[in-house]
């Protein structure tokens, strides 16, 4: 279990409190003309990633403050509790060991006395066994061709992280065309199935529970596609695998246990990709690639686990972050790859994040009295900025960045990556030093335009920038080098929540909406108007019934 600490109680807050009040107007282009090594001083490099925090508004006292905040709220402590298997995750009395799916130096870890890493081992050689038949073509359907398409059925965790992973390592892929259907929307397991054909279609039905009702519901809709053409049960083992922590159900959905991919209950739906979760990866790179995957997710497990603070990748990520939800306001935090294979990162990590930090009761039980969790948002460059830049550059808000690209494009196409990463170098640039009033009027008198006419567009066109930026260049993305960032920002979520004194791996939060939805589900059914609600959700539901 982990203490509860209360984070603004703290002795350190008080003094970034104060602190605050110092730094506060400082501009960051000053702070690189006060210290010529500012670049050596704030960034870091861990194997090919590179993590540049220097354009942000810290400055050496910032930092060492920051530091004493993750000391005092014992972070040391509970990265030790992650790692050794401690029930951290106190309201499902679990522990978390997402670490242990990638615990590739096979050091044990125990979990009520037993050590989890043979059963870890024994469901990655199953996957292995698998994929490599289906990739080669050894595994046949009901009529005996090879399959050709892998439809995996999952949502949220069982869906985001596969869908992120296998588009990221999109370079890797195999001969196999790989499909996603998470939402309930009969739209998507429609579109999907179209031009699909049985004979030839494994489906992948992930879901932790079992019990997820748009899960279940895709799930019976592709069976009863399927058992169209193969008119016999028997051709289900053929075509239908489960991944999943629970036989019984999957047992009840017609799945034989010995087409089930196990996984447990220690690990977190969000953090699952590492898990039978990631068959529908290992389809798609094939096994040795997923190993990289996980590889360079442990390798930066062990980074996070031994580096000391001031040169640890997740924490500074973590504790800059907190510097701008807390002292700042920052409401958001908007996730910018400038990598096409990676346009569904941020997607990802508002699971990620959101749903593990998007919660206002501490581990004391209390309702905390600062700012948790922000909002996470963001879409692959360049396209992002022709869309919400502006609001970036020049809006009310403040909204620190984490600029990510590649220094190598798996597709070297004429100047393509040169033009790519300009505009991922000049964002960040343009973003701290703005643009002053004197920049704006040189730039027009240059152009010969004169002062009566430039004078009323002058104010529009500056910028005040000092806007905060992360940038982190990686050589390429590589199965290894993308484990170690999903792994970089998965313990980042965990050190904010740590410091935040909430509890990271739980989601509550997401129960509501579903008791209500099966409590409505009913009231659709027949044509009678309904009043048991308030007054705006019977005008809705009635309103919908006389339109159907
Ligand atoms: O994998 P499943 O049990 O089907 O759960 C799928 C998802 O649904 C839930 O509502 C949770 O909020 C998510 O954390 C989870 O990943």
């Amino acid at each position: 279990m982990l203490k509860s600490i209360p984070f603004n109680r703290t002795l350190a807050y008080q003094k970034l409190l104060a602190h605050f009040e110092t730094v506060q107007t400082a501009q960051i282009k000053d702070l690189f003309q006060e210290d010529p090594a500012r670049f050596e001083q704030f960034s870091l490099r861990f194997e090919d990633i590179l993590l540049d925090y220097s354009k942000n508004r810290i400055t050496g006292e910032t930092r060492r403050l920051l530091l004493e905040l993750a000391q005092e709220c014992e972070l040391s402590d509970a990265i030790g509790k992650l790692f050794s298997g401690d029930k951290i995750n106190a309201t499902e009395d679990r522990a978390v060991l997402h670490v242990a799916l990638r615990n590739r130096s096979n050091t044990p870890i125990d979990v009520d006395g037993e050590d989890v890493m043979p059963l870890v081992n024994g469901v990655l050689e199953k996957a292995r066994v698998f994929s490599e038949k289906v990739i080669s073509g050894d595994w046949k359907g009901y009529s005996g061709k090879a399959i050709t398409d892998v439809v995996n059925i999952g949502i949220g965790g069982s869906d985001l992280g596969p869908v992120m992973v296998t588009e990221a390592l999109k370079a890797y892929k195999n001969h196999l065309n790989l499909h996603f259907v998470s939402n309930v929307d009969g739209t998507h397991i429609a579109e999907t199935l179209k031009g699909l054909d049985p004979e030839t279609t494994l489906f992948l039905i992930a879901s932790k529970t079992f019990t997820t009702q748009e899960t279940m519901a895709n799930a019976h809709s592709a069976r009863d596609w399927f058992l169209k053409s193969a008119a016999d049960e028997s051709a289900v083992a053929k075509h239908f695998v489960a991944l999943s922590t629970n036989a019984k159900e999957v047992a009840k959905f017609g799945i034989d246990t010995n087409n089930m991919f196990e996984f447990w209950d220690w690990v977190g739906g969000r953090y699952s990709l590492w898990s039978a979760i990631g068959l529908s990866i290992i389809l798609s790179i094939g096994f040795d690639n997923f190993v990289q995957l996980l590889e360079g997710a442990h390798a930066m497990d062990n980074h996070f686990r031994e580096t000391p603070f001031e040169q640890n990748i997740p924490v500074i990520l973590a504790l800059v972050g907190i510097w701008y939800n807390n002292f700042f306001g920052a409401e958001s935090h908007v996730i910018l790859p400038y990598d096409q294979y990676l346009h569904r990162f941020a997607a990802y990590f508002q699971q990620g994040d959101m749903e593990s930090n998007g919660k206002y009761v501490s581990r004391g039980g209390e309702k905390v009295d600062y700012q948790t969790g922000p909002i996470i948002w963001g879409e692959p460059g360049t396209n992002g900025q022709h869309a919400f830049y502006q609001l970036i550059h020049q809006g009310t808000k403040l909204i620190p960045a984490d600029f990510i690209a590649p220094a190598i494009s798996h597709n070297p196409l004429g100047d393509h990556h040169k033009m790519l990463l300009s505009n991922f170098f000049a964002q960040t640039e343009a973003l701290m030093n703005g643009k002053s009033r004197e920049e704006v009027i040189a730039e027009f008198e240059a152009k010969g335009v004169s002062p009566e006419v430039y004078e009323p567009l002058v104010a529009f066109k500056v910028f005040e920038g000092n806007r905060p930026t992360n940038s982190i260049l990686v050589k390429e993305v590589t199965p290894r080098t993308l484990g170690s960032l999903i792994a970089a920002y998965e313990h980042k979520i965990f050190v904010q929540g740590v410091i935040w004194n909430i509890y990271s791996f739980d989601q509550w939060g997401v129960e509501l909406g579903k008791q209500l939805a099966s409590k409505i589900y009913p009231e659709l059914q027949g044509s009678e108007a309904v009043s048991s609600h308030d007054g705006s959700t019977n005008g809705l539901i009635n309103a919908y019934k006389a339109w159907r």
